[in-house]
């Protein structure tokens, strides 16, 4: 009986330990294999790449307060960031996967002959001033009352009181010395003095050479609105199409959408913009941290947007002051332009005088020229700033910013 019992006991054992066994085997072979490439971080593809130069960096200004700055994407990531996140699966049939395409860079206008081809622009809101100049002195007899009108004419297109009288003088005398009635010659007179106003001696180009390695330094300036973000990006596509390397710094830290308008105008042609995500953050510390971007990365130009002000706001003028300073700790900025809205007329004059008692201008960019009739402006500005205008808006449009030319401009003036 106690035999039968064992043997029992012992055919059991021998049922039960290999099924327990396969049990176990089983459970084991079921489990989840690891994956061959072992996922490094938790990240999202969509998360930046902590080794590229994409992420916030600090800088301290000269005060001392410290300022993180995002630098805009170097290259288009996405392809990098999806491949290290998602490594390829083995034995998989590769799946195709649409894309999205890469914004295209865009290649901005030749720079050369553009005031020519904006010419239409131009003569457009000048018509009424060219049409109605030339019919005065193409009259028969050009008496007092016609050089009246003359003046009247050149006053309301604003060359301003001095410059009006001189060109009248002048014309008047050549008109009578050389008695001549033709058309075609007074205008040919016309447009001879309206040159010699406007002043082709004066040296209009844009410093945007490096020295000894140190990126040419601008700054753009001027009250509200007057379309500095605009010129800053139809600036960056001027130098991209003249092959240089470009740097902005969004140093409108007041106006929240302006950093990322600029960054957008960059974009387009593949110029980074160095920018606060801090509100309000400080601009001289903003344009510090693009200069020093520009230095690292040995750019040809570093192209600094400021915040709009009201010339009668003191503080808000010497902060200029302070973000040209700090600034030339590490590099001289050879170029402040003033942008001045050219439809504003003489209320511009006023403007550019304070701005220019707070920094040293060295350039006017008149902008929205192509909204009216007062490109006389150009005269008033370059003699009481005592400097020349050097680039000019003629259009919403990206490249529809020129290099001024005195005679393309007076051409323009004059175009029927
Ligand atoms: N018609 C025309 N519009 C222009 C020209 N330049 C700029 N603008 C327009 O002027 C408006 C203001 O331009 P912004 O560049 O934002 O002006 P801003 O001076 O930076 O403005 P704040 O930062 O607020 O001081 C925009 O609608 C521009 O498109 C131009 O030459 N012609």
């Amino acid at each position: 009986m106690c035999q039968d019992e064992d043997v029992e006991i012992i055919i059991i054992i021998a049922v039960l330990v290999p099924v327990l066994v396969g049990l176990v085997l089983a459970i084991l072979l079921d489990r989840p294999q690891k994956p061959k490439t072992p996922y490094l971080t938790d990240r999202d593809a969509d998360d930046l790449d902590p080794g590229s130069d994409v992420g916030p960096a600090t800088i301290a200004d000269s005060d001392g307060a410290v300022l993180p700055v995002d630098h805009a994407p170097l290259t288009t990531p996405t392809d990098e960031l999806v491949a290290d996140h998602h490594p390829a699966p083995v034995e998989e049939a590769p799946v195709v996967e649409e894309e999205p395409a890469a914004p295209a860079v865009e290649s901005p206008a030749p720079v050369a002959g553009r005031l020519a081809r904006l010419r239409s622009r131009l003569a457009k809101s000048n018509n009424v001033f060219s049409q109605g100049l030339l019919a005065l002195l193409s009259s028969d007899s050009i008496d007092d009352d016609v050089w009246d009108e003359v003046e009247e004419s050149l006053l309301v297109a604003d060359l301003g009181t001095e410059p009006t009288l001189e060109l009248v003088d002048r014309l008047r005398e050549r008109v009578t010395v050389e008695g001549t009635k033709d058309p075609e010659a007074v205008r040919a007179m016309l447009r001879e003095e309206l040159i010699k106003i406007v002043d082709p001696g004066l040296d209009r180009r844009l410093t945007a050479t490096p020295t000894d390695g140190i990126p040419a330094v601008m700054m753009v300036v001027g009250v509200n609105g007057v379309g500095k973000t605009t010129t800053v990006g139809k600036i960056a596509r001027v130098l991209v199409a003249e092959q240089r390397e470009v740097v902005l710094g969004a140093a409108d830290t007041f106006r929240a959408a302006a950093a990322e308008q600029l960054a957008t105008w960059g974009a387009r042609v593949g110029v980074d913009t160095v920018r606060s995500d801090v509100e309000q953050a400080d601009p001289a510390s903003v344009a510090f941290e693009a200069v020093k971007t520009g230095i690292e990365r040995e750019t040809d130009v570093v192209l600094i947007d400021t915040a709009g002000r009201l010339q009668n706001k003191a503080n808000l003028m010497d902060e200029l002051g302070k973000i040209k300073r700090v600034v030339e700790k590490q590099a001289p900025v050879g170029e402040v332009l003033l942008v001045l809205d050219a439809t504003t007329g003489q209320n511009g004059l006023s403007q550019a005088k304070v701005f220019a008692e707070a920094v040293n201008i060295t350039g006017i960019v008149l902008t929205k020229l192509d909204g009216t009739a007062k490109g006389g402006i150009v005269v008033p500005i370059q003699r009481q700033l005592g400097v020349p205008v050097k680039l000019i808006g003629l259009g919403e449009g990206a490249d529809d910013l020129a290099p001024f030319e005195v005679e393309a401009f007076v051409d323009a003036l004059l175009s029927e």
